[in-house]
């Protein structure tokens, strides 16, 4: 039965960079509701597969299609590309200040602006970005790009979200402000995979895995660090919210 929630399925896919034979999946089904850690080694195709997932390249083979979503526009030529936000580990932001990168996007969007112009507010907050509002985006230190790009997401609230290492320049204050940003997008149904090759506070926050290994992605890996009742615990025990 069709069902409403947005979700980006991969079937029967491989990818492959010339000779080199990257990785095959049989089904990768990225949903809302769901929050995925993409777990791999370095250079496994954690980077790669989110690529394909937010439709900037095609895999070798197999297909990859979006549901849940208004219908695109004829003349897009890939129906999955912008579907899914997808945010590097060195986010793309404007030439401009803090400020303009948080409300450039905005413009985009048919939520209400009343309400856009809150969640803004709201996001410098949680980001803790006030005091960098007029400076150039350009000048921010790594951390600070990646907590200006979150807000930036948290304001949106995509119904589909990818965060590629997201706390790899963070010390542990920002990710803690991060987290409270995931955790909200989690609570609003966002659902987002999250690649990291090592446990942080962040993947504390996954209810599912995904494994890069031996060239073959597995799906609901069973991880160490998948989250257990006593990290969900710990998780609002710092931010005083429930993750559940
Ligand atoms: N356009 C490309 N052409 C050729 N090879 C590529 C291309 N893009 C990525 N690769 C190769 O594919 C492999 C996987 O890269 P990818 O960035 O997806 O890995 P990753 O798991 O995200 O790594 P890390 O954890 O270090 O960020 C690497 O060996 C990389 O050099």
């Amino acid at each position: 039965m069709a069902t409403n929630t947005a979700k980006i399925i991969a079937k029967n896919i491989e990818m492959r960079f010339e000779d080199k034979h990257l990785f095959s999946a049989d089904k990768l089904v990225f949903e809302q509701n769901k929050v995925i850690h993409l777990q791999g080694d370095n250079g496994c195709g954690k980077t790669t597969l989110m690529k394909l997932l937010a439709g900037f390249n095609q895999p070798t083979k197999g297909t990859i299609y979006a549901e849940g979503f208004a219908i695109a526009p004829w003349w897009r030529s890939n129906s999955i590309t912008g579907k899914a936000l997808y945010l590097h580990q060195h986010p793309y932001l404007f030439e401009g200040s803090v400020m303009y990168n948080l409300t450039y996007p905005l413009r985009f969007l048919t939520a209400d602006k009343e309400q856009l112009s809150q969640r803004t507010e709201q996001a410098i907050d949680k980001a803790q970005l006030r005091h960098l509002l007029t400076q150039a985006a350009s000048s921010l230190s790594g951390g600070e790009k990646q907590r200006l790009a979150i807000a930036r997401a948290w304001i949106i609230q995509p119904k589909l979200l990818m965060l590629d290492e997201p706390t790899s320049n963070m010390d542990k204050h920002s990710q803690h402000l991060v987290l409270q940003m995931i955790v909200d997008l989690k609570q609003q149904g966002t659902g987002m995979l999250i690649s990291s090759h090592q446990t942080c506070l962040l993947t504390q926050v996954c209810d599912h895995a995904w494994l890069v290994n031996n060239k073959t992605v597995t799906t609901d890996y069973v991880s160490e660090y998948t989250q257990t009742d006593d990290t969900s615990s710990q998780i609002s025990a710092t931010l005083n919210v429930s993750v559940g």
